[in-house]
């Protein structure tokens, strides 16, 4: 299945042809063929679904047991092309190992040391300028191990952002942030060309991303924009005071009434489709 998401380049990022990645003889990533470009890009897919082992390799953690993969133009089986994309690729990992004993200062500046940023200087004012932008101002010299959970997932995100990389790739980047830092996050300016971001948070996608992709099964299903992922669901949403059992979804919202999808029955109160609508219609039917 080849996909191509609504970008606004020629030259994409990152294109990935009939990519596999196995777990013993379980296909995580199952035969992916992308080709992104520009924008932040959402990656959306049930528990397990192979997002995690996709990130990983576009950010050239695991090397893929078979297909084609580039990221800039350049080849990650290559070793020499390898340095030359992490050169270029910030990686917020799902579960980032962050040394305890170290400031978040110290942790990013020594991260901008790892992508070669050699004046001292330059470093230190962006170190600063990154934990700044993710709201960490006042506790960037305290030491990570007394810092709260979200704010650990602050700093790694700092760290993922410093140098401004052209590709920024982030495992769930909103996992245990707050309302308010949820915010933030939305409204936090990169200066990468490319973010390639995994979520559970649709809402997220529809704030955020210009493009989206939807994986079942190790499997991309879906590659399109938000509205393109919402209007999957035109015309088979519908509310009512009671359940529906001819539905095959349904659910209370906080107005009391239930919200239905499938095929609407006559005189039913069609409504418009929500990306959540398109989201489990596709994940209704791979089920099925
Ligand atoms: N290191 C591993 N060893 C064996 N199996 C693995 C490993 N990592 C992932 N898997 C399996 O690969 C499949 C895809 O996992 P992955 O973590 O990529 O999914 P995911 O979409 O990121 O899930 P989640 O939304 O829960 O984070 C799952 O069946 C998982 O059990």
């Amino acid at each position: 299945m080849t996909t191509n998401t609504s970008t606004t380049t020629t030259t994409a990022t990152i294109e990935a042809d009939g990519l596999v990645k196995r777990y013993g003889s379980t296909p995580a990533v199952d035969g992916v063929t992308l080709s992104a470009g520009r924008g932040i890009i959402g990656l959306l897919g049930p528990n397990g679904a192979g997002k995690t082992t996709l990130l990983r390799m576009v950010a050239t953690v695991l090397a893929p047991d078979a297909g084609r993969l580039r990221m800039l133009g350049l080849d990650p089986a290559d070793p020499a092309q390898r340095t030359d994309i992490r050169r270029q690729l910030g990686y917020l990992p799902q579960s980032p190992g962050l040394y305890p004993g170290f400031t978040p200062f110290d942790l990013v500046d020594y991260v901008a040391v790892l992508k070669e940023h050699t004046d001292r200087d330059w470093r230190h004012e962006e170190s600063r300028r990154v934990l700044e932008s993710v709201g960490l101002a006042d506790v960037m010299h305290r030491k990570i191990r007394k810092l709260s959970g979200g704010m650990k997932q602050r700093v790694a995100l700092a760290a993922a952002m410093v140098g401004s990389p052209q590709l920024l790739v982030l495992d769930e980047p909103a996992n245990g942030l707050d309302p308010d830092q949820r915010l933030r996050l939305r409204s936090l300016k990169t200066e990468s060309s490319t973010v390639l971001m995994s979520t559970h948070n649709i809402s997220e996608v529809g704030a955020l991303c210009q493009s989206v992709y939807v994986m079942f099964d190790g499997r991309i299903r879906f590659a399109g924009t938000p509205a393109e992922l919402a209007g999957l669901a035109a015309g088979q949403v519908w509310e009512d005071a009671s359940q529906d059992p001819r539905a095959i979804r349904s659910w209370i919202t906080a107005t009391g009434a239930y919200r239905h999808l499938g095929e609407p029955p006559s005189g039913a109160q069609v409504v418009d489709p929500t990306l959540d609508d398109g989201y489990l219609l596709l994940a209704r039917r791979e089920q099925s």
